[in-house]
């Protein structure tokens, strides 16, 4: 493209260059395939979690186990920081509900 001229791709990426928008294009591809398989693994995640809390229920315990979750927590916060451990309370929060 010119200098002075911005095409769609450029436009809708940000970019300033052709270059760099076709970089972004492609890239925002693999991420959204990404993030297609990670809400897969959520939901994978979320069958398995309803499985153990009513195995837990029905044998009279509780939906949840809060020693548990402090694993859960300190698993994630150890991977990826402060970050880490807010991802895993919306995950806990997505397989449990509130509480
Ligand atoms: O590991 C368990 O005991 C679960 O019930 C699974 C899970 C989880 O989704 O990680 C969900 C609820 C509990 O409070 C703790 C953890």
């Amino acid at each position: 493209m010119s200098s002075i001229g911005t095409t769609d791709t450029t436009t809708a990426t940000g970019a300033h260059t052709d270059e760099a928008a076709a970089l972004i294009g492609g890239a925002r591809e693999r991420i959204d395939a990404l993030d297609d398989r990670i809400i897969g693994l959520v939901q994978e995640r979320m069958a398995v979690s309803a499985v153990i809390q009513q195995a837990r229920i029905t044998s009279g315990g509780r939906r949840v186990n809060l020693s548990r979750e402090t694993a859960v927590l300190g698993h994630y916060r150890d991977a990826l920081g402060k970050p880490g451990t807010a991802l895993a309370m919306t995950l806990l929060e997505l397989c449990r509900g509130r509480v």
